[in-house]
């Protein structure tokens, strides 16, 4: 983000981790914490390890309700202002990246996931603007399982149905047909035929993110009952107008008489994990051996972008790699944002 001139908003990746607190079964088995916050200092501890980020919440950090107010609301106020952000968690299975972002919002629980808080600020910000600006906002949801791209809105998968106040189990329908990454004349990288739904209310938004939600593809492992198997990819995409019958004399600046476009992109990835550990066998070790490739592959990426001498020298970046980093690449320019859970 380069609107600002503090040098805090004008990082264009920033990192936080997310502490935790031990689930009943671990307890059960008596685990217990192995990291330390280090106080004072955004520094976590792991035996003789240090690792300093931008952020620590949760343990003895900052409480993880703040994780929202510190590291996704501004990316939410560089949207209306015109601005492309990313948000990634990023972690071990079972560390709590799906709870984190609200990616398993079941539309019922309140939930304090990040995806959810964006929603309700957004469509807040939106009522308080529609008399000057006329929006249009759209979302699309997708996973990448197994190395192949599927679109969570597909209108064709059949919905969920909710039965004496249970979700029925997940479709067995014919199988879902994969979204084909293409390459535009400009280099710029499409999704052919993915939904973009529009959303004129937090509710209709919600009623996506729910749908997508229990589509996606989880299975139990030892270390995570309910384990993501894909990428999910969350994103918000808002077209901006000014109203041609705004009578409030208020100008924002950045709209202008131009639509102003832009997209946050809201991502679960799929947990790192080790197959031993995770008791893996079959099926769900095929999925962890592609779950790690693909991660594998960003960790390149990100390291190719973040060798300063190698970018000036227009070093290779190894995008093509897996279909995730291929779509990264399409958001090179707007990549914002890193959240790291623990
Ligand atoms: N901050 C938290 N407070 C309390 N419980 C949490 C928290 N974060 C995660 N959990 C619990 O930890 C368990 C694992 O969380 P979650 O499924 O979000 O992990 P994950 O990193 O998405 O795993 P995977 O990569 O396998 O999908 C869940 O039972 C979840 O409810």
């Amino acid at each position: 983000m380069e609107n600002s001139e503090s040098k805090e908003s004008s990082q264009c990746v920033r990192v936080a981790v997310n502490i935790r607190p031990l689930v009943t079964s671990e307890l059960l088995v008596g685990c217990t914490d192995c990291v330390t916050v280090v106080p004072g200092v955004p520094q976590v501890q792991i035996g003789s390890h240090a690792f300093t980020y931008d952020y620590v919440f949760g343990s003895v950090g900052q409480p993880s309700s703040l994780i929202f107010d510190e590291c996704v609301a501004p990316l939410v106020d560089a949207l209306f202002h015109g601005y492309n952000g990313t948000v990634l968690a990023y972690g071990q299975t079972g560390s709590g990246k799906t709870y984190t972002m609200g990616t398993n919002y079941n539309g019922e629980e309140h939930n304090g996931g990040i995806i959810p808080k964006v929603m309700e600020t957004i469509f807040t910000r939106v009522e308080a603007m529609k008399c000057s600006t006329e929006f249009l906002i759209r979302v699309s949801f997708i996973e990448i399982f197994k190395e192949e791209v599927f679109d969570l809105l597909d209108p064709n998968t059949p919905s969920f149905s909710k039965s004496d106040g249970v979700y029925l189990a997940k479709p067995t329908g014919p199988a879902r047909a994969p979204i084909q990454i293409r390459e535009t004349v400009n280099g710029g990288i499409t999704l052919a035929g993915v939904t973009e739904a529009e959303a004129r209310t937090k509710e209709e938004m919600t009623s996506f993110l729910l749908r997508g939600s229990l589509s996606r593809a989880t299975g139990s492992t030892n270390m995570n009952s309910q384990s993501s198997r894909s990428h999910a990819i969350f994103t918000i995409s808002m077209e901006q107008k000014r109203s041609a019958s705004c009578r409030t004399g208020v100008v924002q600046d950045d709209v202008g008489d131009d639509i102003l476009c832009a997209k946050l992109h809201l991502v679960d990835l799929a947990g790192s994990e080790r197959a031993k550990r995770t008791g893996a066998d079959g099926l769900r070790l095929r999925e962890g051996i592609h779950i790690n490739k693909g991660l594998l592959a960003l960790g390149n990426v990100i390291s190719a972008l973040g060798d300063e001498k190698k970018r000036k020298e227009g070093g290779h970046v190894p995008y093509r790699d897996s279909k995730l980093t291929r779509l990264l690449q399409a958001w090179k320019h707007f990549v914002s944002s890193h959240l790291n859970t623990q």
